[in-house]
């Protein structure tokens, strides 16, 4: 489902965060991907959504060539990925429910199919009695867990998270990666950039580790392998 065949990207100041990347993801795994600050984390997940292009090599998201991928057709991939960042990245006038149901109006469900949709997914995450809230009046555990329902309304078939836990103490980091691993039970594939030795050895799942833009360790239950 993802595929990355000598991947490189060199930026327009002319940094090269990756250095000829290989790798192969299938449907329903759980990946974390761990390395150094610089490494080139962000620049290799960032190219399974297309917010940066690859400068030469292959990759294929969802059996789609994104060196053939048209400008116009990125939104379409993107239906099928939900992505949640660091900082959440929320409206902050609107509600919770406010807030999921965007992403549901912006691809334009049907308005009578969306309430059902998102009530639902704020009852996966935790969130129901909260959705009239907006995200100040949150805390920083709950307003990932809506940035974590706005990613999923949709139901992508993958869903990034680049440091989710980034901003959050050890026992709301736990609850999130509860949310995380309920996700993923369900088929979802989950590609999670962390610097947290605590979850990546405590959780185990497949570890990518990427140093100097190459990868240099690919394990089955891996471990961090960093201090933390
Ligand atoms: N938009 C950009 N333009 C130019 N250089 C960039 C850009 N984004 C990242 N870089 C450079 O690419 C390299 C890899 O950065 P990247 O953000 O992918 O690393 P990272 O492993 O995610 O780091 P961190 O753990 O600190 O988030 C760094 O040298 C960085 O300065």
């Amino acid at each position: 489902m993802i595929q990355m065949k000598d991947v490189y990207k060199t930026y327009a100041n002319g940094v090269t965060a990756l250095n000829g990347i290989n790798i192969d993801i299938d449907q329903g795994e759980f990946v974390y991907i761990v390395g150094p600050s610089g490494a080139g984390k962000s620049t290799f997940i960032k190219l399974m959504y297309r917010e940066v292009k690859q400068s030469k090599g292959t990759i294929v998201i969802n059996n789609t060539d994104m060196s053939e991928l048209k400008e116009k057709k990125v939104p379409f991939l993107r239906r099928n990925i939900g992505v949640i960042f660091q900082d959440f990245k929320l409206l902050p006038k609107l509600s919770v429910y406010e807030n999921v149901a965007f992403a549901l109006e912006v691809i334009e469900e049907a308005p009578r199919n969306i309430r059902k949709r998102v009530m639902d997914v704020l009852e996966l995450v935790g969130l129901k009695n909260k959705a009239r809230f907006i995200p100040d009046e949150l805390s920083g555990g709950e307003q990932q867990r809506v940035s974590i329902a706005r990613a999923i309304v949709n139901h992508p078939k993958i869903v990034i998270a680049d440091e989710p836990t980034g901003n959050l103490d050890p026992e709301t980091s736990l609850g999130i990666m509860k949310v995380f691993e309920e996700i993923n039970s369900k088929g979802t594939t989950i590609i999670m950039a962390t610097h947290s030795k605590d979850i990546v050895n405590t959780i185990k799942k497949r570890v990518i580790a990427v140093e100097d833009g190459l990868i240099v360790r690919d394990e089955h239950r891996g471990e961090y392998g960093y201090e933390a």
